[in-house]
Order: C-alpha cells, then structure tokens, then sequence
C-alpha cells in the first residue's frame, strides 16, 4: 500500500492545506472546529481521520468538499479533481432509487434520458439493479447507503469524501459498503478517499494514513503502520496513543 502511494506523491497534490482554521459562532467567544490544520493529500492516497467526537472530522472534510469556508489560512484545491461527499445517513429523495441516481447526474448537466441509463449502469455498479424502481426512502438502511455509493460513483469522483460511512449499520451491511469504498479506492482508477471513522477496524482495512484530530487539531499524521505499529505512537504521540488504547479495549 505504501508502495502506491510512493508513486503517485510526484503529482500535484489533490488538497493543500496551509494553517486553516474554521471557526463558528460569534468571534468574540467563537467555537475553534479547527485550528491551524496544515496538510497535504495526494492522488491515491487513503486518508482516515480519527479522534474523539467533536474534534473536527466532519468540519475538516466539510471544509476540502466546499461545504465549509476557512476563517483563516487556505486551502488550494484544483479544480479539475471531481469530488463526491458521502454522509453517515444517505439523503435520498422520496423518488425511485433509479431517478435519485439520474437526479444527481441532470444536476450536473447530463441529458435526463442519458441519465436515467447511466444510472442503471450505477446501480450495477454496487449490485442494487433489482432495486431500480423502488421507492428510495423504503429501503434499508445499508441498501440506502449503497444507492448514495452508486450515485456518487454515477459522477465518476477522482476524490471521494466520507463521514462515517458505516456508523449507523449492522455488521454484514457494513461489510457490503466497506468492500464497495475498498473497490472504489482500489485498481488503475483508484478514487483517493479521505474518511472520518470511529472504528479502528475499518481504518487498519482501509487506510494508508492515519490523522488524529484533538480539539480541532493535528496532533498525529502517519502511515496506518506507524500509527497502529504502536511503541512509535506511544512515545511520540501519547495522546493519540491514548485514545487508540481506549478504543480497543
Ligand atoms: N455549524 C456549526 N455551528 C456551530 N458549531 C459547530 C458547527 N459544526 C460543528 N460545530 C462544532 O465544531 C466542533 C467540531 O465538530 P465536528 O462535527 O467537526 O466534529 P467531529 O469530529 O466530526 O464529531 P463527531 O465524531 O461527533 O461526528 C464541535 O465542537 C461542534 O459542536
């Protein structure tokens, strides 16, 4: 894994962060989501960001998706990078699951017949066909999840973003979303992916590289083996250290 992502680190970066902070709420006492936050990701790369609730996750890939703006610092994206965010729970319409799919690509420009087809192709994609014409919101809660992986593939993202992807899933329903993100991220057309997770688990599979976030900001930034490796991470990194412990136990 380290060896693709050696590869790719001579080309132009997907995200360069430089001391961006996002604060919210009124600047005389304002909540500090993130706080100087410098770092760069490249193409290819598996990004997990990791850390206690609240500590900045969802703001810090709010802010890379557009979602969010810097209060201060910079982020420099360039745009020819097609991006697709996905959310712990999927916002589908009250529509088909095939017109939801279409929804997403018509928004972007494509023709609504050409779209409708596309889409079937999506839902092929995450083996969801049968689900074509069923009412989007009546499914469960995993098979939601894989028609946003399908229309977000539909768009054909170089970058994939993702805020928890599984947490509210049984087990076998997050092994089907987790093997689709592996598909996603994997092969000669790998999407880079930067995910928030709470599940150590899931990181050690997915990941390349680990991000620890306390109080909006980097504390840790390392390749999966280093920061689960764990003698490095207990002397240099103790707090990231600390919460690893806790969440294994
Ligand atoms: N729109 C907002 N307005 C005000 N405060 C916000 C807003 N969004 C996030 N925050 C605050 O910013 C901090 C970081 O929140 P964020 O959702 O990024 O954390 P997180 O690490 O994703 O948490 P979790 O693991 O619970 O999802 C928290 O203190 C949160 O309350």
């Amino acid at each position: 894994m380290s060896g693709r992502v050696g590869e790719v680190r001579s080309l132009q970066p997907v995200f360069e962060l430089s001391g961006a902070s996002v604060h919210f709420g009124r600047a005389a006492s304002p909540v500090r989501a993130l706080s100087d936050v410098t770092m760069t990701v490249a193409p290819g790369e598996r990004v997990a960001l990791v850390g206690a609730n609240g500590c900045g996750k969802s703001t810090l890939l709010r802010l890379l998706h557009g979602l969010a703006l810097p209060t201060s610092g910079q982020l420099v994206s360039d745009p020819a990078w097609r991006q697709a965010m996905l959310f712990q729970k999927p916002h589908l319409m009250r529509l088909t699951v095939q017109a939801n799919i279409a929804l997403g690509l018509w928004l972007r420009g494509t023709p609504w017949g050409e779209a409708k087809v596309l889409a079937l192709a999506a839902l092929a994609r995450v083996g969801l066909t049968e689900l074509a014409q069923r009412n989007a919101r009546q499914l469960s809660g995993g098979q939601q999840q894989r028609v946003a992986m399908a229309r977000a593939w539909a768009l054909r993202p170089q970058v994939l973003l993702l805020d928890e992807p599984t947490a509210s899933l049984d087990p076998h329903a997050k092994r089907e979303v987790e093997a689709l993100i592996e598909e996603f991220s994997s092969g000669p057309d790998a999407m880079t992916l930067i995910f928030a997770s709470h599940n150590l688990g899931q990181v050690k599979r997915l990941a390349s590289r680990v991000i620890y976030l306390e109080h909006g900001r980097v504390l840790a930034d390392l390749p999966v083996a280093d920061f689960f490796g764990g003698s490095m991470l207990q002397q240099q990194y103790p707090a990231a250290h600390l919460f690893v412990k806790g969440e294994l136990v």
